[in-house]
This record gives structure tokens, C-alpha cells and sequence, in this order.
């Protein structure tokens, strides 16, 4: 889903901020460094925001990154004047840490690289071209009265749809009239007479403060648009899910009882010791399925046209899930290096919790990432160090720059999952947030887990709509959410359509609901995985679920589409990961009984995941 249609040359701040991510990124730059022709790479740069919910063609990100280059490189060479400039360019901090390395390298090929004003001229001869036009000789005389400065609006006036919102101050329009670079020739001689007394850096300085404000009415204008675009979206949205359980309602009235849910438990399929002591957790609602190992629901009996739509979009055998799985998991090789096949961030761990992090983390390692990092409070730092050498461990969770700590390390990450152990302090959960926000810009997939979904039940915006997050929660985290999306108590008679709406209402995010079945679903499709696990509950089996998923997640989308057959990624992850967490569940039961522990289980990863995946 896109966040944001197109707005032509409107780009917001957190857009740009999203494009300077991708752009800035090891990989990008490299592909642009000494390549003459660099569509491809745009096309790339394209793609990769367009994951993120920004709709822009390639070309509109080089012209925007031009744009970009232009300003730094003028405020970079005003500030070398006078200090000031630099707090004109709004993206300068960004732009100087990317361009820090790159510009030495460029300054040096000034005299190289042809300089042209083709819009589809390589990197180097571009950012060679903007320092030129940034630049002013010995002379005292500006080169960008030779060349004025392009800005990134266009030469007429922008069509916004907000009422009374149409007319653009006449500054601004005045300076959208200096966009095309007039030759020497062309240039009235009447602004230069009038600039001639003006010292260099007054006029540079007029110019900058200019742009400026042409740039913040133009913002103000984009941000009024799209608040009132998001006031119609919510109307919108909410509308739908009226309908929906209004929908819901009726055919709950007019289901036949033979269609009816029954209520009843299906015992569990492990034999049980003690019968009169059972080891099953109460479960909730219909439970009325083939033993079958998975099951892909496909809803043909009657249902509102909403519900119907959704399913018909769902149908796929069960026995294609776990191969598409399997086509997703890195084959070993000896031409990797150490973190290709993933690096794993986990954030949490406090005080109380110590246990959760570390299941997660060291799930993650077992299921095959190369790197786990745990991002944990200061006191809980030595202690899940202790239970395992090979974990990395950042006690930053609870330091004041949080946020800066561990957002270093996200150009790193892999995925990310939040919440095991996580607790439920405000700073804890603010800087959780906040991460998780930033994650977001960087196409990061995230699971969210146990705290960091009462993070999410009490702002869902926090990760509603993001397509690369996925939520796994227990029955009585699910209620949670349902209740604080839907304000009404939670229908527990019918599990997967109720996950449905969730997932509907969270704007299509994945959605694992774990229980005696794990259902699965997109609010388009729905999987279950009902693998025989066993009748034991002990604490950890979700964190060893969410830090695999991390793993799957990160491999899923890495795979090309065709490898999954189209499907969501997100679901074939999850389908792998509650695969597997079952399968151990087995396995160690067969070996322990009811003594079986959750590090029982993450010692049956191994042979699990083979015969699985691998057999
Ligand atoms: N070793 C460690 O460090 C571990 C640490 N962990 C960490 O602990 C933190 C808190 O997580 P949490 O799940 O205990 O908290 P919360 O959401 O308040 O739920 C508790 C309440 O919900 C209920 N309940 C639970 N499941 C249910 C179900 N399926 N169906 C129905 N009811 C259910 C249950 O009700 P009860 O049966 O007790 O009446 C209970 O009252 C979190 O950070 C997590 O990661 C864990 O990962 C474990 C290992
Ligand atoms: N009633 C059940 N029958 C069979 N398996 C179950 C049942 N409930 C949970 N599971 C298995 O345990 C996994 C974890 O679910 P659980 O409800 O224990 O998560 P959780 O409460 O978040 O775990 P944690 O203790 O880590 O916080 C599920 O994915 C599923 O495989």
C-alpha cells in the first residue's frame, strides 16, 4: 500500500528523508561511483522507496537528489564564507555525512568529467556540475549569476486541491521564473546592474533566504493537503469497518446451525501422561479443522461481500507453503562472508526480563543468522551476556540517546524484533517507538512481539500500514489490539475472522495469531499452521518464535518474488517460523515430557529446521 501517491515535485521531509536513506546507502553509492549511465540505479532507488509507500519515478529521485546536491553544495561554500549558510540547506547534516567521503573524490575529478546540463548525465559529471555552479571564482564574482540556481520548483504555478489553498504567494512564483538556466546571453542586463553593488555574499545570502521561504510556504501548503488527504483517508477507513461489522453481524444471524462454530476443544494430539492433569491452555473458540499438517483457508460458505472478496484472493494448495519456504533459506556457501545471511536486532531485555531477549536472540543464531544483537536496558546487559558468549549485547536501551545508540547500528540490520522482554516503562517503550519509526524509513522488516505490542495496542500508527511488519501475539495480546482498534469486546467464537479485521484494520499488516492453531494472515489470505507441537506451555516459546521469524522475515523478502510464487512475504516467513517453533515444541516434548523447557527446544532447532526445510 502506498503511504503517499505521487505529488509531482512536492517531496515531504520524510520522503526526502527516506530517499537520502536509500541513496546514501554503501551499495547505492558504489553503483553510482564511476558509472557513466546511472537510470538503473535510480530505477533501483525507485523500487526500494516504493517499498517504503512513496510512489516516485526513477527520474524524479535523481532530479530531487540533484536538487539536493545543489543546495548542499551551495550552503557548503556560503558556510565556507561566513558560517551561516549551512542552516539554509534543511537536509545539510544528512547530505554532509553521505557526501563527506564522496566529495574529496569529486573536487579532484572537477577537471576530468565533462560538465553538461543533460538531466541523464552520470553521477560524478553531476555533483562536478554542482560544484562549478556552487562555486565563485577569485574574482568576487558569483558563478550562480552566470548560472542561476536552479530550484526544484517548476516553472508554473502548483496545482494543490485543498480549497482556498490554491494561490501561491508571489514571491514564490516569482521565483519559480529563475528555474531554467538562462545563457548569458538571454539574461536581462537590468538584474545584474541592480545585484552590481550588492557584496557577494548579501546577494547570496537574499537568494538563500529566498528559497527558503518559497520552500517552507510550499511545505506548509503539502502538509495542510495531506492532513486533510489523511482526515478523508480515516473517514474512509472507518466507514469500511462499520460495514464490515455490520456485514459480520448479519451473517452471524444468518448462519445455519450445522455452520455454526462449536465451541468445543479438540484434545491435543500428544498422549497425555495424566489425563485427569491436562496440559493443553483452555483454548478459545471454534477449533473445528482436518488434523492436517497445514491448511490454506479458502471461505466458501456464505459471507458478506467483503469477508468473500478478501478469501477468494487467498486459495493456494497446503503442500506449496513449506516449499516456498524452503526456496527462501540461503543455500551455504563458501562465497559468503560473516552477516550475509542475516544480522538479527532484538530490542529488549530489563530488569525482569532477561530470559525473553535471549531466547529470541539465540533463536535467531540457530535458525541460521550469522549475527544476533540484543539491544537491552544497562542492568540486563551482563546478565544476558552471561548466558551466551555469542550474542552481542548493547546495554542502550535505557541510556538518555537511546535512539542515537541504536540507530547506528539499523544501516546493519537485518530485521528487527521488538519487544521480548521488553517491560512496559514509558522511556523504554518511547525509545522502542521511536526505533521502530526509523526501522520504518529503512525498509527494516520488523516483528513486533509480547511489550511491544502493548506499544502498538495503544498507538497502532505506530506500525499500521507498514507492509514489512509483522505482529505475533498470544490470544490475550490479540484481544488487546482487537480492542483498541475496534472499541468493542473482542467475538471470541471466531478466531480467523476476527484476526482478519485486525489485520484489515492495522492496514494489512501480517498478523500471527499464536494458540493451539497459529493463523496466519494478511486480511487477504490466511494460513494455518497446526503442526502437532505438544501439550506443554512453557514460558518462551513465543520468543523463540519471534526471533526465528526474524530470520525468516529477513530471507523472505531478500528472495526474488518468483521464488515465493507472488506471495506476501511476510507470510511465508511466518509460516516457517511457526512451523518450526511446533516442530521443536515435538520434539523436545518426545525427549522430556513435562519437564520440557523452552531452551529444550531451542536445543531441537537444529534437526528440526532439517527435517523440515532441509529433508
Ligand atoms: N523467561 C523470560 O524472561 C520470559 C519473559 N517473558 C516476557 O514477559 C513479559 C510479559 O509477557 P506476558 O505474556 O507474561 O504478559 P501479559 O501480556 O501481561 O500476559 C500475561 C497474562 O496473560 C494471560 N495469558 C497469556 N497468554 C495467554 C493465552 N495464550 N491465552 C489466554 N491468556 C493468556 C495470563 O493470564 P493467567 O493465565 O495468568 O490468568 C497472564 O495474566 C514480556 O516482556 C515477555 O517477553 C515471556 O516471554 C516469557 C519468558
Ligand atoms: N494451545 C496450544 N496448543 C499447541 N501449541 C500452542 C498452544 N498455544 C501456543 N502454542 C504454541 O506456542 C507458540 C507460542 O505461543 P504462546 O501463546 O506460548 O506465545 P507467548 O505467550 O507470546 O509466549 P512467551 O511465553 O514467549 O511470551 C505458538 O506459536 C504455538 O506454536
Amino acid at each position: 500500500m502506498l503511504v503517499n501517491a505521487t505529488r509531482g515535485f512536492l517531496w515531504s521531509d520524510m520522503e526526502t528523508r527516506a530517499l537520502l536513506n536509500i541513496w546514501g546507502e554503501h551499495d547505492v553509492q558504489t553503483a553510482l561511483d564511476g558509472n557513466f549511465r546511472n537510470s538503473h540505479v535510480y530505477r533501483d532507488v525507485a523500487n526500494r522507496l516504493c517499498e517504503l509507500g512513496f510512489d516516485r519515478t526513477p527520474d524524479q529521485c535523481r532530479i530531487r537528489v540533484k536538487s539536493l546536491k545543489r543546495q548542499y553544495f551551495q550552503a557548503k561554500e556560503g558556510s565556507r564564507k561566513n558560517g551561516q549558510y549551512h542552516k539554509m540547506c534543511k537536509f545539510y547534516d544528512e547530505m554532509e555525512r553521505i557526501l563527506s567521503n564522496r566529495s574529496l573524490l569529486e573536487r579532484q575529478d572537477i577537471d576530468s568529467v565533462a560538465v553538461g546540463g543533460d538531466e541523464t548525465m552520470d553521477e560524478d559529471a553531476e555533483s562536478t556540475e554542482l560544484l562549478q555552479e556552487a562555486h565563485m571564482d577569485g574574482s568576487g564574482e558569483c558563478s550562480f549569476m552566470e548560472h542561476p540556481v536552479k530550484t526544484e520548483y517548476p516553472p508554473c504555478p502548483i496545482p494543490v486541491t485543498v480549497g482556498g489553498m490554491s494561490s501561491f504567494p508571489t514571491k514564490q512564483i516569482s521565483l519559480t521564473k529563475t528555474n531554467p538556466p538562462a545563457s548569458s546571453s538571454s539574461r536581462p542586463r537590468r538584474s545584474k546592474k541592480r545585484f552590481a553593488n550588492m557584496s557577494l555574499e548579501k546577494l547570496m545570502e537574499k537568494f538563500l533566504e529566498q528559497s527558503m521561504e518559497a520552500e517552507d510556504n510550499f511545505y506548509r501548503l503539502e502538509q495542510q493537503r495531506l492532513q486533510a488527504e489523511d482526515k478523508r483517508r480515516e473517514e474512509e477507513h472507518s466507514r469500511e469497518l462499520q460495514m464490515l461489522q455490520m456485514l459480520g453481524q448479519i451473517f452471524n444471524g444468518i448462519r445455519t446451525p450445522s455452520t455454526a462454530p462449536q465451541a468445543t476443544p479438540q484434545p491435543s494430539c500428544i498422549p497425555q501422561t495424566n489425563p485427569a492433569v491436562p496440559l493443553t491452555r483452555p483454548t478459545f473458540g471454534n477449533r473445528n479443522h482436518p488434523p492436517a499438517l497445514t491448511e490454506f483457508v479458502s471461505r466458501s460458505q456464505p459471507a458478506g461481500p467483503v469477508i468473500e472478496r478478501s478469501f477468494s484472493l487467498g486459495t493456494a494448495a497446503v503442500d506449496n507453503v513449506i516449499p516456498l519456504v524452503r526456496n527462501t533459506i540461503p543455500p551455504l556457501t563458501s562465497k559468503k562472508h560473516k552477516g550475509q545471511d542475516g544480522r538479527i536486532g532484538i530490542i529488549g531485555g530489563c530488569q525482569e526480563y532477561t530470559g525473553a531477549p535471549f531466547f529470541a536472540a539465540i533463536s535467531a543464531l540457530k535458525v541460521g543468522a550469522d549475527l544476533s544483537h540484543v539491544f537491552c536496558t544497562k542492568d540486563a546487559a551482563p546478565v544476558i551476556k552471561s548466558y551466551s558468549p555469542e550474542l552481542i549485547v548493547h546495554p542502550v536501551l535505557d541510556s538518555p540517546n537511546a535512539v542515537e545508540e541504536m540507530e547506528k547500528w539499523l544501516p546493519r540490520l537485518h530485521s528487527l524484533v521488538v519487544g521480548p522482554g521488553l517491560g512496559r516503562e514509558e522511556m523504554l517503550l518511547k525509545n522502542a517507538k521511536e526505533i521502530i519509526e526509523r526501522s520504518k524509513l529503512r525498509g527494516i522488516p520488523i516483528i513486533i512481539d509480547a511489550d511491544g505490542l502493548w506499544l502498538v495496542a495503544k498507538e497502532p500508527s505506530v506500525i499500521q500500514g507498514y507492509q514489512r511488519g509483522i505482529l505475533t501475539p498470544n490470544f490475550m495480546e490479540f484481544t488487546r489490539l482487537y480492542e483498541a482498534m475496534h472499541h468493542e469486546p473482542l467475538d471470541s467464537t471466531d478466531h480467523k475472522r476476527s484476526a482478519q479485521q485486525l489485520s484489515i484494520a492495522m492496514g494489512h499488516l501480517t498478523l500471527v495469531l499464536k494458540g493451539e492453531e497459529d493463523i496466519i494472515t494478511d486480511g487477504k489470505n490466511m494460513l494455518s499452521c497446526s503442526q502437532e507441537g505438544s501439550g506443554r506451555r512453557c514460558g518462551g516459546q513465543g520468543d523463540l518464535l519471534s526471533g526465528s521469524l526474524g530470520v525468516f522475515a529477513h530471507w523472505a523478502f531478500s528472495s526474488p518474488p518468483d521464488a515465493i510464487k507472488g506471495m506476501n512475504p511476510s507470510l511465508v516467513a511466518a509460516f516457517g517460523a511457526t512451523s518450526l517453533t511446533r516442530q521443536c515444541n515435538r520434539q523436545a516434548f518426545h525427549k522430556h515430557s513435562r519437564s520440557t523447557s523452552t531452551s529444550d527446544m531451542i536445543q531441537e532447532i537444529s534437526s528440526a529446521f532439517k527435517k523440515l526445510f532441509e529433508s
